[in-house]
């Protein structure tokens, strides 16, 4: 049985259903939701539990940010068994009616990453798949959860010189926001045959400061923490129906 390099997990912690957050810390939150939590590992960005939720067993597992460090992750994950992957992570909005701790549910994802470009050219579109999509907007629905569902950007820089302008440019094309990960985990998804989609927290307002939005996404935040737990729950009835 092959320990995988980066997240030190083996087959033996096999789990076909997937939670996937950048935030090792938010692995904790997650966990909250589950029966039976058992630590797996932490190693570099990536840390995992696992648990039980309404019968499934279940892991969590942080990526860290970036698509090469999702990719890794994804990877090694299929590797140890996973066939059904959400992520559940935070963005920025590209589009004003989005409100703070508001949901958006990738259906497909920009590439402007560069780790999804090393498996395939990026016409190659990065979609997410139907059933897990069609799982958390319908657990959203059932629960009067306004949410938002469409195109996502995924990127690589968050400091170059160019930022307000990529992002004007993807907002006048109407895309709903902007995160590093979902895209490179879609394409990859696919490429591999195993499902992944994304569920998105709105951390920053359009228009508003990255910087500082993204400082102000702590567990203290009352509206945020309500979006990432919602978030979970959305992704935990998705996988588990
Ligand atoms: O909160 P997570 O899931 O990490 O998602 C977003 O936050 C990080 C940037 O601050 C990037 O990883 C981005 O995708
Ligand atoms: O623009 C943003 C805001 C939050 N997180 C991102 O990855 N991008």
């Amino acid at each position: 049985m092959n320990i995988q390099p980066h997240i030190q997990l083996t087959s033996a912690q096999a789990c076909e259903r997937v939670i996937l957050c950048g935030d090792p810390a938010r692995v904790a939150r997650i966990a909250t939701l589950l029966a039976d939590v058992k630590p797996l590992a932490s190693n570099r960005e990536f840390t995992s539990v696992s648990g039980e939720f309404q019968g499934h067993q279940l892991l969590i597992c942080s990526t860290g940010i970036g698509a090469p460090s999702a990719i890794i992750a994804l990877e090694e994950l299929i590797k140890c068994g996973g066939k059904r992957f959400i992520r559940v992570g935070s963005a920025g909005a590209l589009q004003s009616h989005i409100a703070l701790g508001e949901l958006i549910i990738a259906e497909a994802a920009v590439r402007d990453d560069g780790g999804s470009a090393s498996y395939a050219p990026v016409a190659y579109p990065a979609l997410a798949n139907r059933v897990l999509v069609n799982g958390l907007s319908d657990y959203l629905r059932q629960h009067q959860q306004h949410h938002h569902l469409g195109i996502v950007r995924s990127h690589d820089s968050f400091y170059t010189d160019q930022e307000l302008d990529i992002c004007r440019r993807w907002h006048q094309l109407g895309v709903l926001a902007a995160d590093m990960e979902t895209a490179a985990l879609l394409t990859v998804g696919r490429i591999r045959g195993v499902a992944v989609a994304a569920v998105l927290n709105n951390v920053v307002l359009y228009g508003d400061n990255t910087v500082e939005g993204v400082n102000d996404y702590t567990a203290a935040e009352p509206l945020l923490m309500h979006g990432e737990m919602l978030a979970a729950r959305a992704a935990l009835a998705a996988l588990c129906c």
